[in-house]
This record gives structure tokens, sequence and C-alpha cells, in this order.
């Protein structure tokens, strides 16, 4: 799913009209018809208080209009307008005096206004700022808006939570509106999915209002949010002569003393991704370990007893995932190093082999093309600095990924794959996955990918996906607490079996009578 920026959406909303010739307002009143729809389906006239703030914006006109379907339905409603400006757009207007004809007067809330009382089982309906917004609240509606967070009552957002900048990050966090809900207009907002700005949200909704499909489809956007419709049409299906020479060999070369259950993880992690080949390649203290624990993979050991010394190996794999539990020792950092000069084979550095290249930029030169870097957030400090906010960091790892021609996988809640220009969001995994581990499972599945003839972008978009989808169906029966990398391992099986699930049907009133 495309993620559009505010001037695009701005852009759909223009074209909608021409092309449609319709008024402006006419796009508002879809809107708050979908508003309310989404409420009255779920409230069915039930009495419970709602207060309306609405801002001076169309954001606020859709908060205005959406008041009037309600009184029109016999809902107790109370509208209040945040009259931060004079500068009211036309479609507010218009939608105010539609609401005056039906008796309804909104309370005007100035600067030194007190605030109204708001009992914690009411509904707040947030329509102070949209997408509009443009520079940080003034102190007296951050105070309108921290009054509203702190009432306990159920906030449903119009289109974004108040407060919340669509396309940069936020000065003051305190001037943001904590919402439970939020219906947004045709398009997910990326700042939904940050981690600075995620915690805002706790749920969402997109609602169509009709704007034009050709426009849309036809529009690139800087960030995709990434499901399984998506990824759908990225998976490999099996042949039916493949024979184990066609799934690619992955070598999987790290560990160091106490380290080689890095390794483990990553191989299996290879192997269950559908890897044709593993070996691992690992100091002689990782030999019996190994093969003990993982009878399917083949095992090569480096000259050195407890840490990578010499990173030679006279097979052809397909492909390197390097880096897990490899330690930074002196010895380690010049056989790394020149294996970098000398290698010719795609690549995937997580770990200890982002640390050293951290400290030695002068190798990312030697990174093949579409090389996938895992950092997790600490490892891609190190790598590219430290950043102001998440846009900030998010247009460093571009200007990185562009200047190596490399693919950066920045992991998180919502991991980003970076592909110069392009982000591209994961919707899997959940807070059980942040459990040692998980980050040398991910290494091994986009290993196993690659091995098996995936381009290096499909590889890391598909198998983040997998990679979360596997946790969240992991968490199903070991809650979050327990859930370990082994697990995510185990239900990779299933993570795959579900791209092919249809979603589950209700059933219907024949079909249960039959029952
Ligand atoms: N295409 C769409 O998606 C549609 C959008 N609509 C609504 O329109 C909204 C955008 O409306 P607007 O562009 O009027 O903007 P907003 O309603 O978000 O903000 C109102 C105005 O306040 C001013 N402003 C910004 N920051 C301020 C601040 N800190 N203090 C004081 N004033 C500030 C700006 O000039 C801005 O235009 C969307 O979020 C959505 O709710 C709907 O009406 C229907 C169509
Ligand atoms: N809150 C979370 N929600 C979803 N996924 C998460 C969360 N926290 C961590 N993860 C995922 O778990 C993995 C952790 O990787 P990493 O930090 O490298 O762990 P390790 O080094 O222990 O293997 C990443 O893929 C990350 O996206
Ligand atoms: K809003």
């Amino acid at each position: 799913m495309k993620l559009y920026s505010a001037k695009q959406i701005y852009k759909a909303d223009q074209i909608s009209i021409k092309k449609e010739e319709i008024e402006s307002n006419e796009l508002m009143e879809r809107a708050a018809l979908q508003l309310f729809n989404w409420m009255h389906l779920r409230m069915q006239g039930a009495q419970v208080k709602i207060h309306l703030f609405c801002g001076i914006g169309n954001n606020g006109g859709d908060g205005i209009a959406l008041a009037r379907h309600l009184v029109d339905h016999g809902y107790n409603i109370e509208v209040y307008v945040v009259n931060y400006s004079e500068k009211r757009s036309k479609d507010f207007l218009i939608n105010l005096d539609r609401l005056k004809d039906r008796k309804v007067w909104p309370s005007f809330m100035n600067s030194d206004d007190q605030l109204p009382e708001i009992g914690r089982d009411d509904i707040i309906v947030d329509g102070i700022f949209g997408i509009g917004l443009n520079r940080t609240p003034d102190a007296w509606v951050a105070k309108v808006i921290q009054h509203l967070n702190n009432s306990q009552a159920f906030i449903l957002s119009i289109d974004i939570p108040s407060g919340l900048f669509t396309d940069q990050g936020p000065d003051d966090f305190d001037t943001i509106i904590q919402s439970n809900y939020v219906l947004s207009f045709q398009t997910p907002k990326l700042v939904f999915f940050l981690p600075e700005t995620g915690g805002f949200i706790e749920q969402w909704e997109v609602l169509d209002i009709g704007l034009d499909p050709e426009y849309l489809m036809q529009t690139e956007t800087e960030y995709e949010l990434i499901g399984k419709n998506e990824v759908l049409t990225l998976y490999k299906p099996r042949e039916k002569y493949g024979h184990k020479g066609t799934y690619g060999h992955s070598l999987i070369a790290g560990g160091s003393y106490g380290k080689m259950g890095s390794v483990c993880l990553s191989s299996k992690a290879a192997l269950y991704a559908g890897s044709g080949l593993v070996t691992s390649f690992v100091p002689k203290i990782g030999y019996s370990i190994l093969q003990t624990a993982l009878p399917e993979i083949m095992v090569m050991t480096d000259a050195g007893d407890n840490e990578l010394t010499d990173i030679k190996f006279d097979i052809e794999p397909s492909v390197v995932g390097i880096g897990m539990g490899m330690g930074t020792s002196d010895a380690t950092v010049k056989t790394f190093s020149e294996f970098l000069k000398h290698n010719k084979l795609p690549l995937v550095i997580d770990a200890d082999g982002l640390n050293i290249l951290s400290k030695n930029k002068e190798l990312l030169k030697y990174l093949p093309d579409n090389t996938i870097l895992t950092p997790h957030p600490k490892e891609l400090e190190r790598l590219i600095g430290s950043w102001k906010d998440d846009f900030e960091k998010l247009k460093m790892v571009k200007a990185f990924s562009k200047k190596y021609n490399c693919l950066v996988v920045v992991k998180g809640a919502h991991t980003i794959v970076v592909n110069k220009e392009k982000g591209y969001l994961n919707t899997t995994g959940n807070p059980g996955m942040a459990t040692a581990g998980t980050g040398d499972v991910l290494t091994g599945i986009l290993t196993g990918l690659l091995a098996q003839g995936y381009s290096a972008l499909d590889a890391a978009i598909f198998g983040v996906y997998l990679h979360g989808r596997s946790g969240d169906i992991a968490v199903e029966s070991t809650g979050f607490q327990s859930l370990t990398a082994s697990h995510v391992i185990e239900n990779l099986a299933n993570a795959y079996l579900d791209l092919f699930k249809m979603p589950e049907q209700p059933v219907t009133e024949e079909e249960n009578q039959s029952n």
C-alpha cells in the first residue's frame, strides 16, 4: 500500500474535484459521511456524550460536518471550536452555518478560556488539526490537547492525531493528541509507523473518500507499506523438477567463543527459509556445536580456535551471510577486511560485521552492489552517525544506501527496507520479538532467500515480512514474554503456509443451521 505525502493528498484532492466537477465541500461531505457511518455502526444511537473538538481548517470542517450528521441522528453531542486562527477555511464556514441551521451552537475556545469538563466514559472526536499542520501549536492549544489526553476518554482522531506533522518530526511531544483510533482519509500516514510518533496511534483504519484512482495509481510514493498482498507477488513457487542445487547454497560465517548460538540460529533459519544447502563457517570451537545442533547443515572451520582469523573456503556458495557473534578482535577485523577486498559473492552483513564496517568505513567501497545490511538502531547509529529525528534518520539512510549502492534493513517495530530513494515499511512482527537472537534469524532468512534466487530487494522485503509473520504466529502460543528466536524459526513454515490461507469468512445463517 502506498503512503502518500500531504502534498500528494492535496494534489489528489484538487484533481478529484476537477475531474468529478464537484465542489470541495462535497468531498468534505463524503469524508464526514464516512466518519459518521463508522461511528453509527458501532454506537447504534447510544447516548454516550460525544465532545467534538474542531479547528478552523478543513480538519475542523470535517468535525463540524460530522457533528451535523450526529445531531440529525439524535446523538448526544457538544461542539467546541478551537479558535487558533482567524483564517477559517471556506468549507469550515459552510459547515458551521449548516450546523447552526440545526440550532447547534459550538463553544468557541480562545486562549484564556476555561477547559471543559470531560468524563472518562465520554468520547472525544479530535478534529483540531489535520494534514495542514505547519508549525507547532501555540501553548494554549497545547494545553487543550493535554487536557484531552488527560481526560482518559476514548479519542477518535479525524485523519491524523492533531499536533502530529504528516511529513516531518515533531518539535514538542506535548502538543500531540494521544489517539485511541485514527480514521485516516485515503491513506495511512508515514508517521503512524515511525518509532518516535507511532506511539500516538493505538489503532488506525483508512476511509476511502474516493480520491481519483488514476492519480493515486500513477503517483510514485517515497514509502510503501508491506503486507500480505504485496509479498504474495514476490513469492517464488518450488518447481516440480527442482533439486537442492536449484535452491542455492548459503554460507553463514560468524561466531566466536561463547557466541556460537548466533550461527546456529542463522544457519537453521536459512535452511527453514528454503535454501537448498547451508554451510556454516565457524572457528574450531564451533565444529561439534553446529554438527550436533543441526544435522542438515555442513560445517567448515577457520584456522582460529575461538574466533575467525582466516575467512577462506574452497566451495562456491551462492551467497554469504556474515557477522553474527563474530566479535571484533584484531585478527577478526583483519580477516573480515581481507575477505571483503576479495569477495565477489552477494552478501548479507549483520551485527559485528556492521560494527567492523562502522569503525573501518574505507571497507564500505568493497561491498558488492545490493549488499544487504541489517542494523538494529545502535548499529545503525554507529554506521551513519546520530540523527535529530526519524525523518533525518531516513534521509541519512537513503543517502548511505545511494552512496554505497546497498540495501539497509532498518530494524525496529516496523522494520524499514531502504533502497536508495525508496522505503518499504513492514507490518508484521510484535514486541515479543525484542529478544536475543531474532536478528540472527532474520539474517539467516535473508541469506536463504538470496540463495534461492530472489533479488536483493525482494529478499529483503519478503524476508522481513516472513520473519515478523513467524513471530506473530509464534506469539499466539508463547505469549510476548516467552517468545524466543527459536520459536520464530519453527514458525517459518506456518508463515509460508499462511501466505496462501484465505481470510476466515463469517459463518452464514444457512451453514449454521445445517450443522
Ligand atoms: N483529500 C482529503 O484527504 C480531504 C481532506 N479533508 C480534511 O482536510 C484536512 C486538511 O485541512 P487544512 O488544509 O485546512 O488544514 P488543517 O485543518 O489541518 O489545519 C488548518 C490550518 O491551520 C493553519 N495552521 C497550521 N498549523 C497551525 C498552527 N500550529 N497554529 C495555527 N494554525 C495553524 C494552516 O494554515 C492550516 O491550513 C485533512 O486532514 C482532512 O481532515 C477533508 O475535508 C476532505 C478531503
Ligand atoms: N517491538 C518490536 N516489534 C516488532 N519487531 C521487533 C520489535 N523489537 C524487535 N523486533 C525485531 O526483532 C529483531 C531484533 O534484532 P536484533 O536487535 O538484531 O536482535 P539480536 O541481535 O539479538 O539478534 C529485528 O528484526 C526487529 O525488527
Ligand atoms: K485530527
